[in-house]
């Protein structure tokens, strides 16, 4: 069953599945889907490869203003490019991992790229945006909202499995930087990480990914039939 019809936004914390529950439903409903952090992280390619400070908010801001950010919305295959090269993999790195929500608190690029991201989503008849303002920010009116959360030994347990990491301080690093980022991404000014006030709060810690998925694919059309009945 499909001919779901709608927007479902997927926030949260770092490495609590956002972006493989996201594709998961979007598959699962026939929607397009947004990885908005893989935007701002093509912003900091731009920043690392400009030569520019990721601590100075001014130099950022000119960057990513110059910058020719491109990313997908087929949930199949990842496309990211800035000024048209292909930085899919380049993303991921640990360097640009340590810059990013640097880059992301700047209020400019922010105001940048949500912009670019409500224009990739608005002719979409059913869209998965995943992130963590699109609740909050970005798509306020979405049809359901989903707040992904997971306990921190998990979350540092899956990324470490991702990596194939397995000694005890590798995953504690990991565990480290997990809660960094969380810190800065919560408690910056602009657009804090924070569930909206009508989000639906998804513990993963005890589901598999499918069972993840499920969950949110039910959600997302029980929501539909309660707006079809009002
Ligand atoms: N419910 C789950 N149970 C076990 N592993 C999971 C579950 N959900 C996701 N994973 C795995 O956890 C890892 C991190 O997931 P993912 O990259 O989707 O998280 P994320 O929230 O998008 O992270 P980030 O915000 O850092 O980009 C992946 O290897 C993914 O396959
Ligand atoms: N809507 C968003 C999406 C992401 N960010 C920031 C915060 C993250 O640390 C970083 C990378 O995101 P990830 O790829 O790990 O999901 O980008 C944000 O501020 N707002």
């Amino acid at each position: 069953m499909s001919g779901f019809r709608g927007q479902v936004t997927l926030d949260g914390p770092s490495g609590t599945g956002k972006s493989s529950v996201a594709r998961g439903v979007a598959a699962r409903l026939g929607a397009a889907y947004l990885d908005t952090g893989a935007m701002y992280r093509a912003a900091t390619v731009a920043v690392l490869t400009a030569g520019a400070d990721p601590a100075d908010a001014e130099a950022v801001a000119r960057v990513v203003a110059a910058a020719r950010i491109e990313v997908g919305t087929d949930a199949a295959t990842e496309t990211v490019l800035v000024d048209g090269v292909d930085v899919a993999e380049r993303i991921r790195g640990a360097e640009v991992t340590r810059a990013v929500s640097a880059v992301s608190a700047v209020p400019a690029v922010r105001r940048q790229l949500v912009d670019q991201q409500r224009a990739l989503v608005a002719g979409a008849d059913a869209v998965v945006v995943e992130g963590r303002d699109i609740g909050t920010v970005v798509l306020p009116d979405a049809t359901v909202k989903i707040y992904l959360t997971a306990a921190p030994e998990a979350r540092a347990q899956r990324r470490a499995a991702q990596l194939g990491l397995s000694a005890p301080a590798e995953i504690a690093e990991l565990a480290a930087d997990l809660r960094r980022r969380d810190e800065f991404d919560s408690s910056r000014a602009d657009s804090p990480l924070r569930p909206a006030a009508d989000a639906i709060v998804v513990d993963s810690t005890e589901l598999d990914q499918q069972g993840v998925v499920a969950r949110v694919v039910t959600l997302a059309r029980e929501a539909v039939s309660v707006g079809e009945r009002a």
